[in-house]
């Protein structure tokens, strides 16, 4: 059944030309259509700034779409009109790419791991600590860290917190932006493991954005490759990785093996900007 349905999402940023002139616009997504099954994972892969943090921020309601609608078991949740509800927003969740930017530097563990269900619920402050300290022990997080601050946790650590803190509201769908960029293999493995645990457990699904295409290739169902904004193929991940249709596709396997599957490119793509 499909859980996710995204229509005709395009996205356009205005560029700034010098002293205010020759303002050009950039249009980072451009009318991405792709639906999500429930307890489905797609990975979205494609080289840096082909637009998939910008589509992801989309889906997630942090960026507004210049065009085009995204729904949640078939309740609009983004689009060019739409402020977003809070209930809503609670069941479609964003992990950022840098596991610092979820967590408040100035508060304690468990003063961030309470914000957002005092934020998104009614519940005690008994019942909060209760689900909290349940959730800890499920994601191996000993309750000695609570009264710790983001600096004093490891990097591995803050990941958990901050997954945390979004499994506390139940999400039905949460967006994974680079879950495992900057961490050793070891401890990549073994987020990639609690993710497929997660999902299991709590019937979640998942978009999973990542330059890694080992990465992808082991937690995805299927993977959507992006370039220059658009989808340009997508599909089983053992079909698009083994036998790629799209000479982009393909390019990015090359880099990607040359590479030893680490990051895909640094070169960006040529920007499509025209004059406004
Ligand atoms: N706020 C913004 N203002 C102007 N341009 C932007 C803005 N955000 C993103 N862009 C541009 O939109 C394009 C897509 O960016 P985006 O961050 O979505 O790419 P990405 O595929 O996620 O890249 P990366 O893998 O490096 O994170 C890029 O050309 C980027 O420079």
């Amino acid at each position: 059944m499909t859980l996710l349905e995204v229509h005709c999402l395009s996205r356009d940023f205005t560029v700034r030309g010098f002293f205010g002139r020759g303002n050009k616009i950039l249009r980072a997504v451009d009318d991405v259509s792709f639906s999500v099954a429930e307890a489905e994972i797609l990975g979205i892969v494609g080289e840096t700034g082909s637009g998939k943090s910008t589509l992801a921020k989309m889906i997630a309601g942090i960026q507004q779409p210049s065009s085009g609608w995204v729904s949640l078991s078939g309740e609009i949740v983004a689009s060019r009109d739409l402020k977003l509800a809070k209930p809503v927003r609670a069941k479609l969740q964003y992990i950022y790419q840098d596991p610092s930017a979820s967590l408040d530097p100035r508060w304690t563990l468990k003063r961030s791991l309470h914000e957002p269900l005092v934020t998104h619920t009614d519940l005690s402050p008994q019942l909060r600590e209760e689900k909290i300290l349940k959730l800890m022990a499920d994601l191996e997080l000993p309750s000695a860290l609570l009264d710790r601050y983001p600096h004093e946790v490891s990097g591995g650590q803050q990941r958990r917190v901050g997954l945390a803190r979004v499994l506390l509201l139940a999400p039905k769908f949460v967006i994974f932006d680079e879950p495992t960029s900057g961490l050793d293999v070891l401890v990549q493995a073994a987020v990639l493991k609690l993710l497929r645990d997660l999902r299991q457990e709590f019937g979640l699904t998942y978009l999973f954005i990542s330059h890694d295409i080992t990465v992808v290739s082991s937690i995805c169902d299927r993977v959507a490759v992006m370039h220059n904004g658009s989808i340009v193929e997508i599909g089983p991940v053992n079909e698009v990785l083994v036998n790629p249709k799209h000479p982009h596709t393909r390019a990015l396997l090359a880099a990607s093996l040359r590479i030893g599957g680490a990051r895909l490119t640094d070169d960006p793509p040529a920007p499509r900007e025209r004059e406004t």
